[in-house]
């Protein structure tokens, strides 16, 4: 059995295929090129760079199975790869950790102004003292309030780490009423139960924002307008759920103090008004660009790929 990683796999992952008899291919191949080449692989792993459409179903004939190294699936035409008996597995819990501390990364560094200092305080000729009172704003994290907007697993994550900071959270979720979220302090475990409020609370009383669903448009002009004054939002979900033009208009007029952003509708050749707002803070897709996650994500994928062979 032959697999193609297109968009790489981790060292684990590959290992335990090869251990398995799977001879495992990592070199990518330019999206314009699988149409002939993918038919020659049982398995194509992805992660969100390389799509699997379904004329490249159509062209893969021998085709058996499609991974996704990571949690969204938007990048498959899963529904249609099913009607030709292809299953697609993904890997929903390997990395909601980190993508839940990417968010934290970025509301620390725009609440104490992290990445304007590190461009003007290295520039030539800045003045320290001048700059410190320009960064006299800022504001901490404990006692605020975080909205979450999608409380499954990587919102659950956000939640864990807010409480652990002393923040209160407002999750709005479609499935669930509540979830008892178990916390690790030094050992001990706690319960917290965390209940589930509607979108108009969560908007008009949350200091920081976290988006954690599977795409749409969710936040435009109504739902920016709802918030409260000077809030911090975050979207590591997919680009596009906050709607980039309001957001930019909700920060020139100082609605929203700061916004981080993980992913963009253009990716990946974002928006230069975006990637350029000083109070946009951004990252290149990376939610999950850490070496635990990908380590998990490997296992994973190689636990998927062997148990499906051996049906
Ligand atoms: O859906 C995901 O798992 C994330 O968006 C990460 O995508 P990536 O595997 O391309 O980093």
């Amino acid at each position: 059995m032959r697999v193609l990683a297109n968009d790489g796999i981790a060292p684990n992952g590959k290992a335990q295929l090869e251990a398995a008899g799977f001879e495992v291919v990592t070199d990518h191949i330019p999206q314009d090129e699988l149409m002939t080449k993918l038919n020659d692989f049982d398995v194509i792993c992805v992660r969100s760079a390389t799509k699997v459409r379904q004329e490249l179903i159509d062209a893969s004939p021998n085709l058996k199975v499609i991974c996704r190294g990571g949690v969204g699936i938007d990048n498959i035409d899963h529904a249609y790869a099913k009607t030709k008996g292809i299953p697609t597995y993904n890997t929903p819990a390997a990395s909601s950790a980190s993508v839940a501390e990417l968010v934290f990364a970025h509301f620390f560094g725009l609440s104490r102004d992290v990445q304007r200092s590190n461009f003007e305080l290295r520039a030539e000729g800045s003045e320290f003292k001048k700059l410190k009172k320009s960064y006299a704003g800022g504001q901490q994290l404990r006692g605020r309030t975080l909205g979450i907007l999608g409380f499954g697993r990587i919102g659950v994550e956000a939640a864990r780490i807010a409480i652990g900071l002393g923040m209160n959270v407002l999750p709005v979720d479609l499935v669930k009423e509540t979830e008892a979220i178990e916390i690790d302090l030094m050992g001990q475990k706690v319960m917290v139960d965390v209940p589930v409020v509607s979108m108009d609370k969560m908007l008009a009383e949350s200091d920081y924002i976290t988006i954690h669903v599977p795409g749409g448009n969710l936040i435009g002009e109504d739902e920016l307008a709802k918030m409260k004054d000077g809030v911090i939002l975050a979207n590591t979900s997919r680009g596009g759920v906050i709607n980039e033009d309001a957001l930019l208009a909700a920060l020139e007029s100082g609605k929203v103090r700061g916004a981080a952003l993980d992913v963009f509708v253009g990716e990946p050749n974002p928006r230069r008004d975006l990637l350029e707002n000083p109070k946009i803070s951004v990252t290149p897709h990376i939610g999950a660009a850490t070496g635990e996650a990908q380590y998990n994500i490997g296992t994973e994928l190689a636990d998927q790929i062997i148990a499906h062979f051996k049906k």
